[in-house]
């Protein structure tokens, strides 16, 4: 094997990492390229691994004392589970986790006061009275979002014993439920060895279920959901519904670990569900990294280590565990597993999408007729569209200029559902678009970049672009927890437009970088090409060149031409008038809210109306460069 610093010439492998192990001839076998492809198809093997080892160690002579921590951390880490599923992939300070947790642990004691040992009927009872006082509680989350949620979900915590006490005949108030004893699974009495492997086994298999869940299009599309709503909705996600299933379904696991705690402790009393014990949750999601299945693990542990290690000082515990948290917080972006994912990426270079075969060829973008009519829009007292008129066709690029405040980001909002207008009909080949909600508008054929770029933390540019997919097809979370045959074709699906999206922009080459380190420049093309990826019936892009280099606009240019001669219809909202006059098949001038002109870039050029609300406005700006002549 020769080693050297050679650029990978090797089939399939990116080849613009200086692979170390890479052998230069035709047939070349890249030994990065074989670790990244069984990285990332087989990353399930290391959690594999881990479980076993778990399962033997009782055998291996584990103590009493260490397997009753074990499932302590294993109760926690399913509870900082639901919390790093809402708070750290969707991004919503939804802190019901405590609640959700004393309701899974009730449940299960009163089934067990009520003479119902059986394991599994516990763990029922408790996920679905936790996933029942989700939906409840989480009703407000439609409404409520950030901080005034987060202390919603508080104020939950402070009404515990408020709660018991009121159902005090079945929750025997603040004395608590003794006896919660003596388990049973398919009839038969678990002994404490026993109730060791089934938490274990319970615990994995819910983490098997989040991995698969937050690695599908239903996890990237909370990631999505947290970086902006808008541009959720852009790519055709249902932030609403998403939302709100997210809170319920991270209420689920802090069930689960209600009834595995009932049983671990044999009582359950009030004092065991406080603020201080929610408080310790979020700082574990911190530590561990709020951002990572694993991290819920790795921050449970450091929790029950915390506590074991400061138990003799018990007075110091919280200001030791204080400062823990600052320095784990403020040196690992993303907590201990973020810190593990950075260097698991420097030795595999992995990305989901690494290891596409053949990613096709996209050849066209079959475009659609968009027109909007007497388009009306008032925020308060100001009349931002006034009857707005547009008309886009296929295979063209229209640019909609005018001034600051001519209305032209109202209109582009109009059209994809952010802004509702009070009156006028906006159709895509027909289809009235007027009335439905963001996602939907995407789904009927709208994409759209955004001023200011919106890629959101930790993606490849691959999964960027795949994102773009989402407004085909759905989310399918069932599937992709059970990995169906469904699930994986779509997955596939996905990871070949990509490819082939980013082929035809020229930047295949950048398909596993990650996104949010790209120039500014990459990032807009990436956002174009992550709308091409999706084929929409038309592209709204909203001031793509604002901020680009002249290299950076060449290259922005080829890639609106190649688009537009796919077949493409384009809509260019655009403050570089050069630019817009030099790639534009037709120019609607926007001023106060309605239209003023439209035309071929050369009548427009030389409009006296343009000229003077407009052009001439910009001359000491851009006119010169644009060679416009103002008379
Ligand atoms: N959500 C809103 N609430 C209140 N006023 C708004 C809102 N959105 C836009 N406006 C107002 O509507 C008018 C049109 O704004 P808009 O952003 O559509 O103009 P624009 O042509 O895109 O301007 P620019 O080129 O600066 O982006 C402006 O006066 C703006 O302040």
């Amino acid at each position: 094997m020769v080693r050297g610093d050679h650029l990978c010439p090797a089939a399939g492998c990116p080849g613009h990492q200086a692979h170390r192990f890479a052998r230069p001839g035709p047939n070349t076998r890249c030994l990065g390229n074989t670790m990244r492809t069984f990285l990332t198809r087989r990353s399930w093997i290391f959690p594999l691994l881990f479980l076993v080892v778990l399962l033997i160690l009782p055998g291996a002579g584990m103590g009493v004392r260490t397997s009753q921590q074990v499932i302590l951390i294993v109760v926690y880490a399913l509870i900082v589970s639901g919390l790093n599923l809402s708070w750290g992939y969707a991004g919503e300070l939804a802190l019901g986790q405590v609640p959700f947790f004393a309701a899974g642990a009730y449940a299960t004691a009163i089934t067990r006061m009520h003479g119902h040992a059986d394991l599994l009927l516990a763990l029922a009872v408790s996920l679905a009275t936790a996933g029942l006082l989700g939906f409840i509680t989480g009703l407000p989350a439609f409404r409520l979002k950030g901080w005034p949620l987060a202390l919603s979900s508080f104020f939950l915590v402070l009404l515990i014993p408020n709660i018991l006490m009121i159902f005090e005949g079945q929750t025997r108030g603040l004395r608590g439920i003794v006896g919660v004893v003596g388990p049973t699974l398919f009839g038969q009495r678990i002994g404490r060895a026993d109730y060791y492997s089934v938490v274990i086994v319970v615990a994995a298999v819910w983490f098997a279920v989040l991995r698969n869940l937050v690695r599908s299009r239903y996890g990237t599309a909370l990631r999505l959901m947290k970086q902006s709503n808008q541009l959720a909705e852009s790519l055709g996600v249902n932030v609403t519904a998403l939302r709100f299933s997210t809170y319920v379904v991270a209420a689920l696991p802090a069930g689960m670990a209600g009834t595995l705690f009932a049983y671990y402790l044999g009582v359950v009393v009030p004092t065991s569900f406080t603020l201080t014990l929610l408080v310790t949750f979020v700082a574990a999601s911190v530590v561990g990294g709020s951002r990572s299945v694993w991290g819920a693990l790795v921050g449970a542990l450091l929790l029950v280590a915390g506590q074991q290690a400061t138990a003799n000082f018990e007075q110091y515990s919280l200001i030791a565990y204080g400062i823990f948290l600052i320095l784990v917080g403020t040196v690992f972006k993303g907590g201990l597993a973020g810190l593990a994912n950075r260097l698991l990426r420097r030795v595999s270079v992995a990305g989901s999408h690494a290891t596409v075969e053949s990613p096709g060829e996209l050849t066209a973008i079959p475009g659609r007729r968009l027109v909007a009519q007497d388009v009306r829009k008032t925020f308060g007292g100001l009349q931002a569209l006034r009857g707005a008129e547009l008309v886009a066709e296929p295979g063209q690029i229209t640019a909609l200029i005018g001034a600051n405040g001519a209305g032209k980001t109202t209109l582009l909002n109009s059209i994809s559902g952010f802004v509702v207008p009070d009156r006028g009909s906006i159709t895509l080949d027909g289809v009235e678009l007027v009335g439905r909600r963001g996602s939907r508008v995407a789904r009927a054929g709208v994409g759209r970049t955004f001023q200011t770029p919106q890629i959101p933390e930790g993606f490849t540019a691959a999964e960027v672009v795949a994102s773009g997919r989402f407004r085909v097809g759905r989310l399918r979370p069932v599937a992709a927890i059970l990995r169906l045959k469904v699930y994986r074709r779509q997955h596939r699906q996905d990871a070949r437009a990509a490819a082939a999206a980013l082929r035809f922009a020229g930047l295949e080459a950048i398909s596993d970088s990650q996104a949010t380190s790209l120039p500014l420049g990459t990032r807009r093309l990436l956002e174009v090409v992550r709308c091409v990826a999706g084929s929409p019936g038309v592209l709204l892009l909203d001031e793509p060149a604002a901020g680009l280099d002249d290299d950076a606009l060449v290259a922005l240019k080829a890639l609106l031409l190649r688009a537009r001669d796919a077949g493409a219809t384009i809509v260019l909202v655009e403050h570089n008038v050069p630019f817009v006059l030099d790639i534009s098949d037709r120019v609607w001038v926007m001023d106060l809210g309605r239209p003023l002109v439209d035309g071929t870039p050369e009548q427009v050029r030389t409009d006296p109306a343009v000229i003077a609300t407009y052009l001439g406005r910009r001359r000491g700006l851009d006119a010169d460069a644009a060679g416009i002549t103002v008379e």
